[in-house]
């Protein structure tokens, strides 16, 4: 089932400096219990999208389904309890920094109307699931970034909510930490069923978590679809730069082993199994007794799947360059034309 369903969702802003299209004819759907990812460059629209998806901003076209429902057609008062169901963390963790992070998490329980008793118990249970128990009567001040996102994501959970929006909420924290909350963001899903969309602008956020992920662009989605299929074969220019740019890498790079041949032809070769490149390339030099430059090479962990990925650059004036890519496509390698690529 569609747990969020965006129909043909467009959003303008009237500034002084004219008017702003945030976001052009949006569609997507995200079923229940995936983790979506929400990608794209800074100003791409991803926050206001997911700014949409519980109304905290009102379309300007198109309608926002929740579980088959239109947010629109709600009362204000329907959409606020509609909007316990969809849990938001963010960036910057927006703690209350006068209360102790058992406060934080007993906030929208008071809200709910629980008692001070209730609310405390229910909090306490929270600060376990996030590790964080030990650590109740302290101040948000005293804790990381890791620890005061922890809190947020407890404080979003004290609602029961189906949904959690993920606004950048790891682009404030460091590699270690960042990895250690994705892996609880993935906890979260898997024992509680809850569906989760992240936004970010790190190609490594998505590779690591989600199973689905919508590239933006200037206000539109440009490419939709599995990780491993976008990984594998990105379509939109977006999308390969923003896998060219994915700095995660789960192995040191190799070093090319020639200097960069600049000029010449690139391709990018893509391993979707678990199978090494290295021995075909290595016999492609020996057969064809060209030199070939080996730019980029590299294994990602795409969702628990070992993909690689090499770039060759074929010397400026090579004469058996088709031929050499003919042998590649003849032992099942993927092939793409990579001329843009710069180390
Ligand atoms: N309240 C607003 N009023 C006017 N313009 C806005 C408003 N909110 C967003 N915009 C504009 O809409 C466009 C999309 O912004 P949005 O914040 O959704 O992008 P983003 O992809 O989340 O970017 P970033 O990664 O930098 O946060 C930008 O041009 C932005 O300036």
């Amino acid at each position: 089932m569609s747990e969020i369903v965006i129909e043909n969702v467009s959003k303008t802003y009237n500034t002084k400096d004219g008017r702003i299209h945030a976001l052009k004819q949006v569609n997507l759907s995200v079923e229940t219990g995936d983790i979506y990812g929400i990608i794209g460059m800074s100003g791409a629209g991803k926050s206001t999208l997911v700014r949409c998806m519980n109304f905290l901003e009102v379309p300007s076209e198109g309608r926002v389904l929740i579980r088959g429902k239109s947010l629109g057609d709600y009362s204000e008062k329907e959409l606020r309890k509609q909007r316990e169901q969809i849990g938001m963390i963010f960036q910057h963790f927006n703690l209350l920094m006068q209360k102790t992070v058992v406060e934080n998490v007993c906030f929208p329980l008071y809200i709910q109307g629980k008692s001070k008793k209730e609310a405390r118990e229910r909090a306490e249970e929270l600060l376990d699931v996030v590790g964080l128990k030990d650590r109740a009567n302290a101040y948000p001040a005293q804790l990381s970034g890791g620890q005061k996102q922890r809190v947020a994501i407890a404080r979003a959970l004290a609602s029961d909510p189906r949904i959690l929006l993920c606004d950048e909420a790891t682009s404030a924290l460091d590699p270690q930490t960042t990895a250690s909350i994705l892996d609880l963001l993935k906890e979260i899903n898997k024992n509680f069923g809850i569906t989760i969309v992240i936004i970010t602008h790190q190609m490594s956020v998505v590779r690591k978590i989600c199973s689905h992920v919508a590239i933006m662009s200037d206000g539109e989605v440009v490419e939709q679809g599995l990780v491993t299929d976008i990984f594998t074969h990105p379509k939109s220019p977006v999308s390969k730069e923003l896998i060219r740019k994915d700095s995660g890498s789960d192995e040191k790079k190799q070093k090319p082993i020639y200097d960069e041949i600049r000029g010449s032809q690139k391709i990018r070769i893509v391993f979707s199994e678990n199978s090494a490149f290295e021995p075909v390339i290595a016999n492609m030099i020996l057969e064809f007794q060209q030199p070939v430059n080996i730019l980029k090479a590299d294994t990602k962990n795409v969702g628990g799947t070992a993909k690689g990925e090499m770039i060759l650059g074929f010397p400026e004036g090579g004469t058996r360059i088709r031929e050499m890519k003919e042998y590649l496509i003849q032992r099942g390698l993927e092939i793409e034309e990579a001329d843009g690529y710069v180390d």
